[in-house]
């Protein structure tokens, strides 16, 4: 119990009703991002809940960006239909070399998006309200002090009998992710949900620090963050609920190798292993069609304020 008293600031949404933000919110510019790759049947829905309650009926939020990451389905035209700016996530910065993955997109996001905070919205939530986005935002405009703001929810699992268990999603949280950070981040072990989407934090500490591709993100911007600013400058807000599309149980494996390299490039980093040679970037994997070899490095984008003015690249490059 020690360790969780000595955890994140926490709330809850309820603690963050909007009128109370409009106050606080005075010239402060607010963007909410959606990484979304094939999410057709759920991004227009979220979209639409942002806009109606957060854009029209209140003006907290001054821009929705979806970053549609290499879609082959109707996102763009989904997203954009119910009132998103839309980027292909290869159109933005597109002299650089493009990079594939989750941590691709939301770089990128944060490249073209303005706000001075940035909220991050998973675009595959089955059950999103908008006080997902005001419980995030909520600690940011409230406290000068505070840089990052984590969402914490329940989680159940939704079998194809539509039937929630709870408490039984999250597994790669669970099995890998909650572990690692116990074993050599303990400071984060308070954070409930280090993988969880849905997060906030301004812009100037966004640009400091660098975004891993692939699912290797949230975990290296938890643990780089930390380092940045410190355990006192990150809160946690309980969200409630949160269901969404669950992958199959290879592709978390591959998820899990992804987040095992980012902890280890961050280990070495921190001068805390001594490696003669770099951990195998491939997972040998047996399905029912047969095995196959996994590629599950990942790559890392720069601090974007490394770039010279970036955002006012990322702002004359996107179409
Ligand atoms: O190449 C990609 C892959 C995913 N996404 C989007 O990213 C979001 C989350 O991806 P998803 O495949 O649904 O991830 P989960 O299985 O839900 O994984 C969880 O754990 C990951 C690792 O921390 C986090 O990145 C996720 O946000 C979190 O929900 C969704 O909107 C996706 O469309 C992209 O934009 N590009
Ligand atoms: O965060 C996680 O562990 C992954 O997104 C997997 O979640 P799930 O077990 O709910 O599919």
């Amino acid at each position: 119990m020690a360790r969780l008293q000595e955890g994140p600031h926490s709330s809850t949404a309820a603690e963050w009703p909007v009128d109370a933000l409009m106050r606080a919110k005075d010239t402060t510019t607010v963007s909410v991002v959606l990484p979304a790759r094939d999410e057709e049947s759920t991004v227009g829905d979220i979209v639409t809940t942002i806009r109606r309650d957060l854009v029209e009926r209140v003006p907290l939020v001054d821009e929705i960006l979806v970053v549609d990451s290499n879609s082959t389905d109707a996102t763009a035209e989904r997203a954009r239909a119910a009132g998103a700016r839309v980027v292909a996530q290869n159109a933005v910065l597109p002299h650089l070399p493009p990079l594939t993955g989750k941590g691709e997109a939301l770089w990128k996001g944060l490249a073209a998006s303005t706000g001075d905070i940035v909220v991050f919205v998973d675009a595959d939530l089955r059950d999103f309200r908008s006080h997902f986005v005001t419980g995030l935002a909520g600690p940011l405009l409230a406290d000068a002090d505070v840089c990052f703001v984590k969402a914490a929810y329940e989680r159940p699992y939704v079998g194809e009998d539509g039937v929630p268990r709870p408490a039984a999603g999250g597994r790669v949280t669970e099995l890998v992710a909650r572990p690692l950070l116990n074993m050599f981040w303990p400071e984060l072990a308070g954070f409930a949900q280090p993988l969880g989407g849905e997060y906030a934090a301004r812009r100037e500490v966004l640009e400091q620090v660098p975004f891993v591709t692939e699912y290797g993100v949230e975990f290296g911007l938890l643990v780089d963050l930390l380092e940045l600013v410190g355990l006192d400058a990150m809160a946690q807000v309980d969200l409630g609920r949160r269901t969404h599309t669950h992958q199959s149980v290879a592709a978390l494996g591959r998820m899990a190798g992804q987040i095992m390299h980012t902890a280890w490039s961050r280990l070495e980093r921190q001068g805390r292993v001594l490696s003669s040679e770099p951990p195998a970037g491939t997972l040998l994997q047996f399905g029912t069609d047969g095995a196959g070899l996994a590629d599950i490095t990942v790559a890392e984008r720069p601090p974007l304020a490394s770039l010279v003015s970036g955002r006012e690249l990322a702002r004359r490059d996107v179409a």
